[in-house]
């Protein structure tokens, strides 16, 4: 069979699975910017994924190690005003060397200061926005919206509209994550059925995903759409293999990792589920 007579449902879990046999492969470093609650999980789940993490965020020593990694993270989870011009130097530098980098706008909606950091960091052009569905209905609008502080008030469909309109606003790669994962590049949208509703009881999964997505871009800069959707895709598959192991929000935790870092072909080509929206 011809490739362009393939059905989409196994052309993805293909490309899926070049997407984490490369980062598996490569090992990319990823620099991960990020909350306080999240740097223990985001950490791990790379790890488990194959990517080599590295918390570092001083000023002081981006200019030295920013240049070596291949991908950026960089969330606002955890934001203060002496960590904002250390995302600022990190994500100028990446985007000056032609390094991708994936911003995290949690709680964007919650207050003016969150806001303005993200409506600056916009500027640096990410490649990648992934957020719940009342952080990009909120930055896509430049909008305080109402919040309930990092967890959306959304469903991920309620915020189509609004992914759609700052994918073109930034030029970025936009994800919303949620019951149904949608990813746009403004024109295109796809979305990822993958996942299970606990995986919102675990405090910082949006962030590893997030980090993870950072991973998969990282091998791929060309494909942004493909391999934010097959991140999300295989982020979710690790969460439902974890479920079948689990009792409750901290084992599925452990199982979920046990899972990404298992993950095998026979499971991602069977369980990835990414379709046109
Ligand atoms: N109802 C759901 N069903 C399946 N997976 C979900 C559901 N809600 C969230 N997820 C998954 O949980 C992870 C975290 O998403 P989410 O809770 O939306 O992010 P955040 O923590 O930023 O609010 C994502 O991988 C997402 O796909
Ligand atoms: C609870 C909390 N408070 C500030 S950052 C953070 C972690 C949020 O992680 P996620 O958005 O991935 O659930
Ligand atoms: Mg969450």
């Amino acid at each position: 069979m011809k490739s362009e007579e393939e059905p989409e449902t196994s052309v993805w879990p293909r490309k899926t699975w070049t997407f984490l046999s490369e980062v598996r492969r490569r090992s990319p470093l990823i620099q991960c910017i990020t909350n306080f609650v999240s740097m223990d999980l985001m950490a791990n789940t790379l790890l488990s994924a194959g990517a080599s993490p590295a918390m570092i965020h001083s000023s002081d020593e981006i200019p030295d190690f920013t240049p070596h990694v291949h991908a950026l993270c960089i969330n606002i989870g955890t934001l203060s005003g002496d960590w904002f011009p250390a995302m600022k130097l990190a994500a100028e530098l990446s985007s000056k060397l032609g390094k991708p980098w994936v911003l995290d706008p949690v709680a964007v909606g919650a207050s003016r200061f969150r806001l303005n950091a993200c409506l600056e960091l916009l500027k640096l052009k990410p490649a990648v926005i992934r957020g719940n569905g009342s952080e990009i209905i909120a930055l896509s609008k430049a909008s305080m919206e109402s919040t309930k502080g990092v967890d959306s008030s959304h469903e991920s469909i309620d915020a189509l509209e609004s992914a759609k309109a700052l994918a073109e606003a930034t030029g970025a790669i936009v994800a919303v994550s949620g019951a149904i994962d949608i990813v746009t590049d403004g024109k295109r949208v796809v979305g990822a059925n993958n996942g299970v509703a606990m995986m919102q009881r675990i405090t910082a999964t949006g962030c590893s995903v997030t980090a993870l997505i950072a991973a998969f871009v990282s091998v791929d800069q060309l494909h942004a759409l493909e391999a934010t959707a097959s991140a999300l895709s295989v982020f979710g598959v690790a969460g439902e293999m974890g479920m079948s192991n689990a009792n409750g929000p901290a084992s599925l935790r452990m199982h979920m990792i046990d899972s990404l870092y298992g993950l095998d072909e026979a499971s991602v080509l069977s369980r990835v589920n990414i379709t046109s929206l």
